[in-house]
Protein backbone atom coordinates (compact mmCIF):
# COMPACT_ATOMS: atom_id res chain seq x y z
CA UNK A 1 0.00 0.00 0.00
CA UNK A 2 1.04 3.81 -0.19
CA UNK A 3 -1.57 6.21 0.76
CA UNK A 4 -0.24 6.82 3.86
CA UNK A 5 -2.59 9.98 4.78
CA UNK A 6 -6.35 10.66 4.10
CA UNK A 7 -6.91 13.68 1.98
CA UNK A 8 -10.75 13.86 2.41
CA UNK A 9 -12.87 14.80 -1.29
CA UNK A 10 -12.90 18.56 -0.08
CA UNK A 11 -9.18 19.09 0.57
CA UNK A 12 -8.19 17.37 -2.75
CA UNK A 13 -10.96 19.94 -4.91
CA UNK A 14 -8.96 23.03 -2.81
CA UNK A 15 -5.21 21.58 -3.88
CA UNK A 16 -6.55 21.54 -7.48
CA UNK A 17 -8.20 24.63 -7.57
CA UNK A 18 -4.74 26.08 -7.17
CA UNK A 19 -3.74 24.70 -10.35
CA UNK A 20 -5.11 25.41 -14.08
CA UNK A 21 -6.27 21.45 -15.15
CA UNK A 22 -9.65 22.07 -14.76
CA UNK A 23 -11.76 20.71 -11.64
CA UNK A 24 -11.48 17.35 -10.15
CA UNK A 25 -13.35 14.63 -11.28
CA UNK A 26 -11.87 11.42 -9.39
CA UNK A 27 -9.12 10.55 -6.86
CA UNK A 28 -7.86 7.14 -6.22
CA UNK A 29 -5.22 5.91 -4.36
CA UNK A 30 -2.50 3.53 -5.98
CA UNK A 31 -1.04 0.90 -4.20
CA UNK A 32 2.06 0.68 -6.06
CA UNK A 33 4.96 2.25 -3.86
CA UNK A 34 6.59 2.18 -0.67
CA UNK A 35 7.74 5.96 0.41
CA UNK A 36 4.85 8.30 -0.77
CA UNK A 37 1.14 8.89 -0.70
CA UNK A 38 -0.15 8.72 -4.53
CA UNK A 39 -3.24 9.07 -5.97
CA UNK A 40 -4.25 9.08 -9.85
CA UNK A 41 -6.05 12.19 -10.62
CA UNK A 42 -8.66 12.94 -12.89
CA UNK A 43 -9.83 16.60 -13.95
CA UNK A 44 -11.75 18.14 -16.34
CA UNK A 45 -8.62 19.40 -18.07
CA UNK A 46 -6.99 22.23 -19.97
CA UNK A 47 -5.52 22.57 -23.12
CA UNK A 48 -2.28 22.07 -21.71
CA UNK A 49 -1.89 20.11 -19.20
CA UNK A 50 -4.35 17.30 -20.00
CA UNK A 51 -7.01 15.54 -17.84
CA UNK A 52 -4.95 12.83 -15.56
CA UNK A 53 -1.93 13.58 -12.93
CA UNK A 54 -0.17 12.24 -10.33
CA UNK A 55 -0.89 13.58 -7.01
CA UNK A 56 1.90 12.76 -4.83
CA UNK A 57 2.87 13.18 -0.70
CA UNK A 58 6.12 13.06 0.25
CA UNK A 59 6.04 11.23 3.15
CA UNK A 60 9.80 9.39 3.99
CA UNK A 61 12.77 10.07 3.33
CA UNK A 62 12.53 12.99 1.34
CA UNK A 63 13.90 16.40 2.86
CA UNK A 64 12.07 19.08 1.47
CA UNK A 65 14.79 21.01 0.93
CA UNK A 66 15.87 18.72 -1.97
CA UNK A 67 12.22 19.15 -3.71
CA UNK A 68 12.98 21.54 -6.02
CA UNK A 69 16.14 19.65 -7.10
CA UNK A 70 14.04 16.59 -7.71
CA UNK A 71 10.97 18.59 -9.08
CA UNK A 72 13.53 20.88 -11.62
CA UNK A 73 15.24 17.67 -12.43
CA UNK A 74 11.66 16.14 -13.94
CA UNK A 75 11.14 19.52 -15.50
CA UNK A 76 14.72 19.59 -17.24
CA UNK A 77 14.83 15.66 -18.75
CA UNK A 78 11.04 16.04 -19.93
CA UNK A 79 11.92 19.05 -21.42
CA UNK A 80 15.13 17.64 -23.40
CA UNK A 81 13.42 14.55 -24.58
CA UNK A 82 13.57 12.45 -21.91
CA UNK A 83 11.08 9.77 -20.88
CA UNK A 84 10.36 11.69 -17.60
CA UNK A 85 7.23 13.34 -16.39
CA UNK A 86 7.13 16.89 -15.94
CA UNK A 87 5.26 18.30 -13.22
CA UNK A 88 2.74 20.77 -13.29
CA UNK A 89 3.08 24.02 -11.72
CA UNK A 90 0.40 25.98 -9.79
CA UNK A 91 -1.21 29.47 -10.67
CA UNK A 92 1.94 30.74 -8.76
CA UNK A 93 4.36 28.97 -10.84
CA UNK A 94 5.76 26.52 -7.51
CA UNK A 95 6.14 23.41 -8.41
CA UNK A 96 5.09 21.83 -5.14
CA UNK A 97 2.41 22.92 -2.22
CA UNK A 98 2.17 22.06 1.32
CA UNK A 99 -0.83 20.43 2.79
CA UNK A 100 -0.67 20.18 6.60
CA UNK A 101 3.28 20.49 7.14
CA UNK A 102 3.20 18.04 4.17
CA UNK A 103 4.45 18.68 0.70
CA UNK A 104 2.23 17.73 -2.66
CA UNK A 105 3.14 17.23 -6.13
CA UNK A 106 1.08 17.93 -8.98
CA UNK A 107 2.97 15.39 -12.14
CA UNK A 108 2.27 14.34 -15.41
CA UNK A 109 0.62 10.94 -15.81
CA UNK A 110 2.54 8.98 -18.31
CA UNK A 111 1.26 5.38 -19.09
CA UNK A 112 2.40 1.92 -19.04
CA UNK A 113 3.37 -0.95 -16.32
CA UNK A 114 6.14 -1.61 -14.41
CA UNK A 115 7.50 -5.37 -15.54
CA UNK A 116 8.19 -8.15 -13.39
CA UNK A 117 10.16 -10.63 -15.38
CA UNK A 118 11.97 -8.11 -18.27
CA UNK A 119 13.04 -9.51 -21.21
CA UNK A 120 16.17 -8.65 -23.34
CA UNK A 121 14.38 -6.05 -25.20
CA UNK A 122 13.43 -4.68 -22.38
CA UNK A 123 16.46 -3.94 -20.78
CA UNK A 124 18.12 -2.58 -24.05
CA UNK A 125 15.19 -0.08 -24.14
CA UNK A 126 15.94 1.21 -20.51
CA UNK A 127 19.10 0.81 -21.27
CA UNK A 128 19.20 3.40 -23.77
CA UNK A 129 16.51 5.52 -21.70
CA UNK A 130 19.41 5.93 -18.98
CA UNK A 131 21.86 6.49 -21.05
CA UNK A 132 19.67 9.69 -22.67
CA UNK A 133 19.03 11.10 -19.19
CA UNK A 134 22.74 10.90 -18.31
CA UNK A 135 24.04 12.68 -21.41
CA UNK A 136 20.65 15.42 -21.30
CA UNK A 137 21.25 15.80 -17.14
CA UNK A 138 25.32 17.29 -17.76
CA UNK A 139 23.47 19.97 -18.88
CA UNK A 140 21.36 20.33 -15.86
CA UNK A 141 22.53 22.99 -13.32
CA UNK A 142 21.38 21.66 -10.29
CA UNK A 143 23.88 19.41 -8.23
CA UNK A 144 23.08 16.90 -5.15
CA UNK A 145 25.40 15.02 -2.96
CA UNK A 146 24.99 11.53 -2.87
CA UNK A 147 23.89 10.83 0.80
CA UNK A 148 23.40 7.00 -0.17
CA UNK A 149 27.04 6.04 -1.27
CA UNK A 150 29.73 3.79 0.14
CA UNK A 151 30.99 5.11 2.89
CA UNK A 152 27.29 5.50 4.08
CA UNK A 153 26.28 2.38 3.42
CA UNK A 154 29.00 1.15 5.57
CA UNK A 155 27.81 3.61 8.38
CA UNK A 156 24.19 2.39 8.30
CA UNK A 157 25.56 -1.39 8.57
CA UNK A 158 28.16 -0.39 11.76
CA UNK A 159 25.05 1.75 13.16
CA UNK A 160 22.57 -1.68 12.48
CA UNK A 161 25.37 -3.47 13.84
CA UNK A 162 26.33 -6.88 13.76
CA UNK A 163 23.43 -8.49 16.54
CA UNK A 164 20.77 -6.99 14.43
CA UNK A 165 22.13 -8.13 11.46
CA UNK A 166 22.59 -11.39 12.53
CA UNK A 167 19.13 -11.35 13.52
CA UNK A 168 18.00 -10.60 10.13
CA UNK A 169 20.07 -13.58 8.21
CA UNK A 170 23.11 -15.27 10.15
CA UNK A 171 25.10 -14.61 6.93
CA UNK A 172 24.56 -10.87 6.88
CA UNK A 173 26.99 -9.85 8.97
CA UNK A 174 29.78 -10.38 6.21
CA UNK A 175 28.43 -7.06 4.85
CA UNK A 176 29.80 -5.34 7.23
CA UNK A 177 33.88 -6.41 6.32
CA UNK A 178 32.67 -6.41 2.15
CA UNK A 179 31.47 -2.58 2.85
CA UNK A 180 35.10 -1.50 4.18
CA UNK A 181 36.24 -3.69 1.03
CA UNK A 182 34.66 -2.31 -1.76
CA UNK A 183 34.90 1.42 0.16
CA UNK A 184 38.52 0.91 0.05
CA UNK A 185 38.14 0.11 -3.86
CA UNK A 186 36.01 2.72 -4.80
CA UNK A 187 36.71 4.88 -7.76
CA UNK A 188 36.79 8.34 -6.88
CA UNK A 189 36.82 9.83 -10.43
CA UNK A 190 34.48 8.67 -13.03
CA UNK A 191 32.88 10.95 -15.39
CA UNK A 192 29.62 12.16 -13.27
CA UNK A 193 26.26 13.40 -13.87
CA UNK A 194 22.87 13.57 -12.29
CA UNK A 195 22.04 10.23 -11.99
CA UNK A 196 18.70 8.30 -10.95
CA UNK A 197 20.59 5.86 -8.82
CA UNK A 198 17.23 3.78 -7.88
CA UNK A 199 16.30 2.35 -11.54
CA UNK A 200 14.60 -0.61 -10.12
CA UNK A 201 12.04 -2.06 -12.91
CA UNK A 202 9.23 -0.71 -10.68
CA UNK A 203 10.54 2.41 -11.65
CA UNK A 204 9.89 1.98 -15.38
CA UNK A 205 6.50 2.17 -16.76
CA UNK A 206 6.81 0.10 -19.82
CA UNK A 207 4.66 -0.36 -23.11
CA UNK A 208 5.72 -3.48 -24.51
CA UNK A 209 9.30 -3.12 -25.21
CA UNK A 210 9.14 1.04 -25.04
CA UNK A 211 10.14 2.78 -21.91
CA UNK A 212 7.41 5.57 -21.70
CA UNK A 213 8.42 6.71 -18.49
CA UNK A 214 11.53 6.74 -15.77
CA UNK A 215 9.65 7.52 -12.54
CA UNK A 216 10.33 8.12 -8.64
CA UNK A 217 13.36 10.50 -9.21
CA UNK A 218 13.83 10.86 -5.63
CA UNK A 219 17.37 9.58 -5.15
CA UNK A 220 19.01 11.22 -7.67
CA UNK A 221 22.29 12.88 -7.40
CA UNK A 222 25.21 13.78 -8.74
CA UNK A 223 27.48 10.85 -9.26
CA UNK A 224 29.45 8.51 -11.38
CA UNK A 225 26.82 7.65 -14.32
CA UNK A 226 28.66 4.33 -14.99
CA UNK A 227 27.62 3.52 -11.11
CA UNK A 228 23.79 4.26 -11.80
CA UNK A 229 24.59 1.49 -14.88
CA UNK A 230 25.54 -0.93 -12.50
CA UNK A 231 22.51 -0.62 -9.92
CA UNK A 232 20.08 -0.66 -12.70
CA UNK A 233 21.91 -4.06 -13.83
CA UNK A 234 21.79 -5.41 -10.68
CA UNK A 235 18.12 -4.21 -9.96
CA UNK A 236 17.04 -5.79 -13.56
CA UNK A 237 19.23 -8.88 -14.45
CA UNK A 238 18.46 -10.86 -11.29
CA UNK A 239 15.28 -12.48 -10.06
CA UNK A 240 13.96 -10.75 -7.21
CA UNK A 241 15.46 -12.78 -4.34
CA UNK A 242 19.32 -12.69 -6.28
CA UNK A 243 19.37 -16.12 -6.75
CA UNK A 244 19.03 -16.06 -10.54
CA UNK A 245 21.11 -14.11 -13.02
CA UNK A 246 19.93 -13.41 -16.77
CA UNK A 247 23.07 -13.18 -18.79
CA UNK A 248 20.73 -11.85 -21.58
CA UNK A 249 19.01 -9.14 -19.86
CA UNK A 250 22.27 -7.91 -18.52
CA UNK A 251 23.82 -7.99 -21.62
CA UNK A 252 21.20 -6.15 -23.48
CA UNK A 253 21.10 -3.09 -21.00
CA UNK A 254 24.93 -2.04 -21.39
CA UNK A 255 24.20 -2.41 -25.08
CA UNK A 256 21.25 -0.44 -24.83
CA UNK A 257 23.47 2.09 -22.57
CA UNK A 258 26.27 1.98 -25.15
CA UNK A 259 24.38 2.74 -27.92
CA UNK A 260 24.17 6.40 -26.74
CA UNK A 261 26.64 6.38 -24.04
CA UNK A 262 29.88 4.78 -24.78
CA UNK A 263 31.68 3.47 -21.42
CA UNK A 264 35.60 4.47 -21.34
CA UNK A 265 37.71 1.02 -21.01
CA UNK A 266 37.89 2.72 -17.00
CA UNK A 267 34.40 2.83 -16.64
CA UNK A 268 34.44 -0.76 -17.84
CA UNK A 269 36.89 -2.04 -15.40
CA UNK A 270 35.10 -0.79 -12.45
CA UNK A 271 31.60 -2.32 -13.15
CA UNK A 272 32.38 -5.09 -11.01
CA UNK A 273 33.14 -3.09 -7.61
CA UNK A 274 30.81 -0.48 -8.67
CA UNK A 275 28.16 -3.27 -8.75
CA UNK A 276 29.03 -4.24 -5.17
CA UNK A 277 28.69 -0.63 -3.96
CA UNK A 278 25.47 -0.79 -5.61
CA UNK A 279 24.33 -4.11 -3.78
CA UNK A 280 25.76 -2.84 -0.35
CA UNK A 281 23.37 0.44 -0.87
CA UNK A 282 20.62 -1.45 -1.38
CA UNK A 283 21.90 -4.45 1.73
CA UNK A 284 22.37 -1.33 3.94
CA UNK A 285 18.88 0.39 3.22
CA UNK A 286 16.95 -2.74 3.62
CA UNK A 287 18.59 -3.58 6.86
CA UNK A 288 17.93 -0.46 8.28
CA UNK A 289 14.54 -0.79 7.22
CA UNK A 290 14.13 -4.27 8.21
CA UNK A 291 15.15 -3.24 11.58
CA UNK A 292 13.34 0.06 11.78
CA UNK A 293 9.74 -1.65 10.50
CA UNK A 294 7.26 -3.94 12.93
CA UNK A 295 7.04 -6.99 11.57
CA UNK A 296 2.95 -6.27 11.52
CA UNK A 297 3.22 -2.96 9.55
CA UNK A 298 1.10 -2.32 6.37
CA UNK A 299 4.70 -1.76 4.52
CA UNK A 300 5.99 -4.72 3.09
CA UNK A 301 9.77 -5.48 4.23
CA UNK A 302 12.39 -5.95 1.57
CA UNK A 303 14.93 -8.54 2.20
CA UNK A 304 18.59 -7.04 2.44
CA UNK A 305 19.61 -11.05 1.36
CA UNK A 306 18.96 -10.78 -2.09
CA UNK A 307 21.14 -8.28 -2.61
CA UNK A 308 23.99 -9.59 -0.35
CA UNK A 309 23.33 -12.95 -3.27
CA UNK A 310 24.09 -10.26 -5.99
CA UNK A 311 27.36 -8.96 -4.47
CA UNK A 312 28.45 -12.40 -4.01
CA UNK A 313 27.51 -13.13 -7.83
CA UNK A 314 29.60 -9.89 -8.63
CA UNK A 315 32.55 -10.35 -6.72
CA UNK A 316 32.42 -13.87 -8.05
CA UNK A 317 32.16 -13.24 -11.47
CA UNK A 318 34.16 -9.74 -11.68
CA UNK A 319 34.70 -8.55 -15.42
CA UNK A 320 32.43 -11.52 -16.60
CA UNK A 321 28.76 -10.10 -14.99
CA UNK A 322 29.54 -7.43 -17.89
CA UNK A 323 30.85 -9.03 -20.61
N1 LIG B 1 4.10 9.96 -13.64
C1 LIG B 1 3.44 8.83 -13.44
N2 LIG B 1 2.59 8.35 -14.38
C2 LIG B 1 1.90 7.20 -14.15
N3 LIG B 1 1.94 6.48 -13.01
C3 LIG B 1 2.78 6.90 -12.05
C4 LIG B 1 3.58 8.09 -12.21
N4 LIG B 1 4.29 8.27 -11.06
C5 LIG B 1 3.96 7.27 -10.24
N5 LIG B 1 3.05 6.44 -10.83
C6 LIG B 1 2.42 5.25 -10.23
O1 LIG B 1 2.54 5.34 -8.82
C7 LIG B 1 3.28 4.23 -8.29
C8 LIG B 1 4.14 4.65 -7.12
O2 LIG B 1 5.03 5.70 -7.52
P1 LIG B 1 6.49 5.84 -6.93
O3 LIG B 1 7.00 7.18 -7.31
O4 LIG B 1 7.32 4.66 -7.36
O5 LIG B 1 6.19 5.77 -5.37
P2 LIG B 1 7.21 5.53 -4.17
O6 LIG B 1 8.17 6.67 -4.20
O7 LIG B 1 6.34 5.51 -2.97
O8 LIG B 1 7.88 4.21 -4.43
C9 LIG B 1 4.06 3.69 -9.46
O9 LIG B 1 4.33 2.34 -9.34
C10 LIG B 1 3.13 3.97 -10.64
O10 LIG B 1 2.13 2.95 -10.70
N1 LIG C 1 14.49 0.32 -4.75
C1 LIG C 1 14.82 0.21 -3.35
C2 LIG C 1 13.80 0.84 -2.45
C3 LIG C 1 13.39 2.25 -2.79
O1 LIG C 1 12.00 2.26 -2.83
P1 LIG C 1 11.12 3.06 -3.92
O2 LIG C 1 9.77 2.43 -3.84
O3 LIG C 1 11.16 4.49 -3.46
O4 LIG C 1 11.75 2.84 -5.29
C4 LIG C 1 14.91 -1.29 -2.94
O5 LIG C 1 14.43 -2.11 -3.71
O6 LIG C 1 15.45 -1.56 -1.88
Amino acid sequence: MAVYTHLSAEDLAELIAQYDVGRLVSAKGIAEGVSNSNWLVETTGSASAGTRFILTMYERRIEIEDLPFFLALLDFLSAHDCPVPRTIHDRQGSAFRTIDGKAVALIEFLPGVSVDHPTAAQARAVGVALARVHVAARDFDGARTNTLGIAESRRVLEACGEVALAAIDPRLPAALALAADVEAQWPGDLPASVIHSDLFPDNVLMLGADVSALIDFYFACTDAMAYDLAVTHAAWSFDKAGETFSEDVGTALVEGYESIRTLSARERACLPILAQGACLRFVASRAEDWIGTPADALVTRKDPMAFLRRLDFYRAQGTAAFA
